[in-house]
């Protein structure tokens, strides 16, 4: 299937392909995280600060289980902090807050099976109850454009790959317009070539709509190829190890990006961060 080229304009919002870093949007400051575990406490964090601009695509990497989706988890409000505070547009989080959308790595989880790829995507609109029902088809239709799924919209889930239906979890996520749009290993379950095309097509995507994006990756190649910062934490109690600029241009292409001797800096020094802190919690590797 082709990634379509976007002329999606969604209403009541301007697109912003300037993508520099804004104001902050997000802060998590002065974060403790504690786990209970078999009557032992885990301490992921203790006491992670860290604003986040608007508008920035920040991927966070760093070695398994150092904390990377508790971290969005606690962003997003779906898990409590055990001390600190998180802030969004400058107001404390206690509870998942409007404006925030995740997207998960089990998309066939997150897809009802029952509806049709339209009314999955109808079911992101079913908070705006009010608007009229040529409106909302027209609405979900634009979505299904953005996502590139024209001509698949009376299609079930059993009947599309995995990257569609991602796709498809995916225009549920933003036909609620969010400002933030949290992605915990969306890409992981398909094969390399679908998830090379969309990463191009959250790049496209996230070109087009003034949204901040917070990915989750364990793969470094991807999170420089997508990110304009990347946080690497350290190993739990989890600290920023390395906070990255990453000023390759945008638009960015698989070919052309990859083969870039940056992308081969930024990715070899944060994959050697990763590997040898990796590598040092494995006895006599
Ligand atoms: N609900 C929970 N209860 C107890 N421990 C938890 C819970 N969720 C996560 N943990 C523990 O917290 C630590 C951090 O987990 P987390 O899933 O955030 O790490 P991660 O960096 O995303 O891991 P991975 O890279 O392997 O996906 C791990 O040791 C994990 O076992």
């Amino acid at each position: 299937m082709q990634v379509t080229p976007m002329n999606v304009e969604v209403k009541g919002k301007s697109s912003s392909a300037d993508k520099a870093d804004g104001e902050t949007i997000i802060e998590v400051r002065g974060i403790r995280k504690v786990y209970a575990v078999n009557q032992t406490a885990l301490t992921v964090f203790d006491g992670l600060s860290y604003k986040i601009g608007r508008g920035s695509f920040l991927s966070i990497i760093g070695p398994s289980g150092c904390g990377k989706s508790t971290l969005l988890k606690l962003i997003s409000g779906l898990e409590t902090p055990s001390g600190g505070e998180v802030f969004f547009n400058g107001r404390r989080i206690d509870g998942p807050p409007k404006g925030m959308i995740y997207v998960f790595q089990q998309y066939t989880k997150s897809i009802f099976p029952w509806r049709t790829v339209l009314q999955n995507i109808r079911f992101g609109l079913d908070s705006q109850k009010s608007l009229p029902a040529r409106e909302a088809h027209e609405k979900c239709m634009e979505y299904v454009k953005l996502v590139g799924l024209q001509g698949y919209e009376n299609y079930y889930p059993y009947q599309l790959s995995g990257g569609m239906q991602q796709r498809v979890v995916i225009a549920r996520a933003l036909i609620c317009e969010p400002d933030v749009l949290l992605m915990d290993e969306p890409f992981s379950a398909v094969d390399a070539m679908t998830r090379a095309i969309l990463q191009e097509l959250i790049l496209k995507i996230w070109s087009t709509l003034p949204i901040t994006v917070l990915f989750v990756t364990h793969d470094v190649d991807e999170a420089v190829f997508l990110s304009n910062r990347i946080v690497s934490l350290g190993r739990a109690p989890a600290t920023v190890r390395e906070d990255v600029a990453i000023d390759l241009a945008y638009p960015r292409d698989q070919i052309r990006t990859r083969g870039e001797e940056r992308f081969n800096g930024f990715r070899q020094r944060l994959f050697s961060s990763i590997f040898l802190q990796e590598k040092e919690g494995i006895p006599n590797a």
